[in-house]
């Protein structure tokens, strides 16, 4: 939509009340796919908000309407106050969305990597700051193709931030790294949490999500299923069961019980 066509919102500064993410009933359909229906939640500011949920259930098609790259059927959508496809340029400002590392020519370096997405913001941070932030800096002059995969990985988290972003999206944040890089990952987000950003991520790993989550949002058969804290969750579904049963028991629980055929063919 070109300007002048509607009156531009401006993501404003939040209030201690105000949501830095609502989702309202988000539907999206691909042909013959029903990805998402009837999901719902909202993020606070600052929070670490993790989405689970079973292969297919639509965690990633949320996330790219909640960026602005993907145009849900129906619903809404609120970033910061505006709507992320009518304001498509001020969300991409506002939200950083981590990358498939795959996608990076292996033999770009990473400084040239950072100063190639800096130059897509009207705010970016210093290339040396960055790299610092992400434990990069001595890998600076290293292609792309001859980092390790916790390198790489931390990369596509810098190249996330780059923008200085209030809202941060991270899908499959660890996937395949060994315990060490592990550790070094989730050490970055909590930095970043201490700093006030907000953190959407999505994971399978239960134990990442205890670590870091404040709230959790689980989306099974194409609706959300779950709104609440890890706590929460355990007591959701502890009723009749032992008492030290882990997150990952109390996810698997829950979503057991979903039935799937609940969101097909709506
Ligand atoms: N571009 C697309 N075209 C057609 N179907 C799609 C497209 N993107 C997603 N889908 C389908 O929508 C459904 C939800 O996919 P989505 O990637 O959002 O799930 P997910 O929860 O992120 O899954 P996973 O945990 O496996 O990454 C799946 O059935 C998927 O095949």
């Amino acid at each position: 939509m070109s300007p002048g066509t509607h009156r531009q919102q401006a993501a404003r500064p939040l209030g201690p009340r105000d949501a830095a993410v609502t989702v309202r009933e988000l539907r999206k359909t691909f042909p013959g796919v029903v990805a998402v229906d009837h999901v719902s939640f909202s993020i606070r500011p600052g929070e670490v908000f993790c989405i689970l949920g079973p292969n297919g259930a639509g965690k990633t098609t949320t996330v790219e309407c909640i960026a602005g790259t993907l145009k849900p059927d129906s619903g809404r959508i609120k970033v910061l106050g505006i709507d992320p496809i009518r304001e498509r340029q001020q969300v991409r400002e506002q939200v950083g969305y981590q990358l498939q590392s795959a996608v990076l020519p292996a033999a770009l370096r990473v400084e040239e990597a950072v100063r190639l997405f800096a130059s897509f913001y009207s705010r970016p941070v210093s290339v040396g700051d960055l790299l610092t932030t992400v434990g990069l800096e001595d890998q600076r002059r290293r292609a792309f193709g001859k980092l390790s995969g916790g390198e790489k990985q931390r990369l596509s988290i810098g190249l996330a931030l780059v923008g200085s972003p209030r809202i941060v999206v991270l899908d499959e944040l660890t996937t395949g790294l060994d315990p060490q890089g592990r550790r070094s990952v989730w050490q970055l987000i909590e930095r970043l949490k201490g700093r006030g950003v907000t953190i959407i991520l999505v994971s399978h790993h239960l134990d990442e999500v205890q670590r870091l989550g404040d709230r959790l949002a689980i989306i099974a058969a194409g609706r959300t299923q779950f709104v609440g804290t890890p706590v929460e969750l355990r007591r959701a579904t502890s009723a009749g069961s032992d008492s030290d049963r882990t997150l990952e028991d109390a996810y698997l629980a829950f979503v057991d019980d979903v039935d799937p055929r609940e969101g097909t063919g709506s």
